[in-house]
């Protein structure tokens, strides 16, 4: 057998494979997406605006979204649920019906907190409090980071404190052209730590506009985020926001889902590692992948001009 005829043998044999996958794989998807309901939270709201696109809203609208002990804590529960949801492919994050997407911590919240520390009359115990406190909230961020599934932020007006650490734990920010922003924390008497001093720098690489924005906390607008690449599209309005979200969402949510997620987990290990490091990464990665389904599903459909579909993951 010449080359050519091998390769016309493996072709056939990819394609007989693939149109008895392609039937078994419609079967599966029959039933698409299930609802949201499995999901129970009061400060996040949830809903399916799209075939394995989740809408989740913050719900907190009588305090501007500010971040309490629940909104935190169910953030990371909910953000931990929809990495193993097969139902989710990929995740809209918004602020809901507030007037802003967040103001930031609860200051209420952290009275509170203040209160409980003063009741603890020793500092070694203090500290204890404090750090299993400020070990939560960073890993309730880095949830976002953490779920294999794509997630893309919606922003309008202010996105202030621990909400602008949120943003850059997602995959693809989008704002309106009202919403503003600011690293708020040195103007409450912290330095940030949940995340925008370690991620901020690796999503603009623009250090000396990081530090400048870390030490004043002045405000920045939409413009000037878009110029910096903090965020990559802009829009008139929050209706216009939501429903580019939403298509930019259902059209990866229509990909194959092994080859979104592991290029997610390659990402964000080759955030924080060498180009060697992210090459042998994504080597063990594709040593599994190229040999699932969705590899000749996807092939086969590109060649045919049909419309894949893939099984849920
Ligand atoms: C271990 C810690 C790790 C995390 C650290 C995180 C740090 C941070 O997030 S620092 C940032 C903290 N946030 C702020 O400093 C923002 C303070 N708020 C504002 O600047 C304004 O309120 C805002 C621009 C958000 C909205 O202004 P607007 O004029 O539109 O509304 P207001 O009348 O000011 O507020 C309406 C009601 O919302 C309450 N509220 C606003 N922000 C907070 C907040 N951060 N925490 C709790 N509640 C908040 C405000 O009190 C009003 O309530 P009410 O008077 O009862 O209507």
């Amino acid at each position: 057998m010449n080359r050519m005829q091998v390769c016309t043998k493996l072709f056939s044999s990819l394609k007989l494979m693939t149109q008895s996958k392609v039937h078994l794989t419609r079967n599966m998807c029959a039933t698409a997406t299930a609802g949201t309901e499995k999901y129970q939270f009061q400060t996040l709201k949830l809903s399916t605006p799209s075939p394995f696109v989740v809408h989740v809203e913050f719900n907190r609208p009588d305090r501007m979204n500010a971040f309490n002990r629940q909104l935190w804590t169910e953030i990371k529960d909910c953000f931990d649920q929809l990495h193993n949801d097969p139902d989710c492919r990929v995740v809209v994050l918004s602020g809901g019906t507030s007037k802003h997407f967040t103001a930031g911590i609860d200051l209420f919240d952290m009275m509170k907190l203040g209160q409980e520390l003063g009741a603890i009359d020793e500092v070694g115990r203090r500290g204890r409090l404090l750090e299993g406190t400020i070990k939560l909230y960073q890993d309730c961020i880095s949830a976002l980071e953490n779920c294999y599934k794509p997630v893309i932020v919606a922003v309008h007006s202010a996105c202030i404190g621990a909400g602008l650490n949120l943003i850059t734990a997602a995959d693809i920010r989008y704002s309106t052209r009202d919403a503003w922003f600011s690293l708020k924390e040195v103007d409450i008497g912290l330095a940030a730590d949940v995340g925008a001093l370690q991620r901020l720098p690796r999503v603009v690489g623009n250090h000396s506009w990081v530090r400048e924005l870390a030490f004043t906390a002045r405000k920045f607008s939409s413009d000037e985020a878009y110029t910096q690449g903090l965020v990559s599209r802009l829009f008139d309005t929050r209706e216009a926001l939501l429903d580019g979200a939403v298509k930019l969402a259902t059209e990866i949510a229509a990909k194959s889902p092994i080859a979104v997620q592991g290029t997610k987990k390659n990402l964000v290990f080759s955030g924080d590692h060498s180009v060697q490091e992210g090459l042998d990464h994504i080597r063990q990665i594709n040593m599994l992948n190229l040999q699932s389904e969705d590899f000749l599903t996807a092939i086969m459909a590109s060649q045919s001009k049909e419309t894949p579909v893939f099984a849920k993951l």
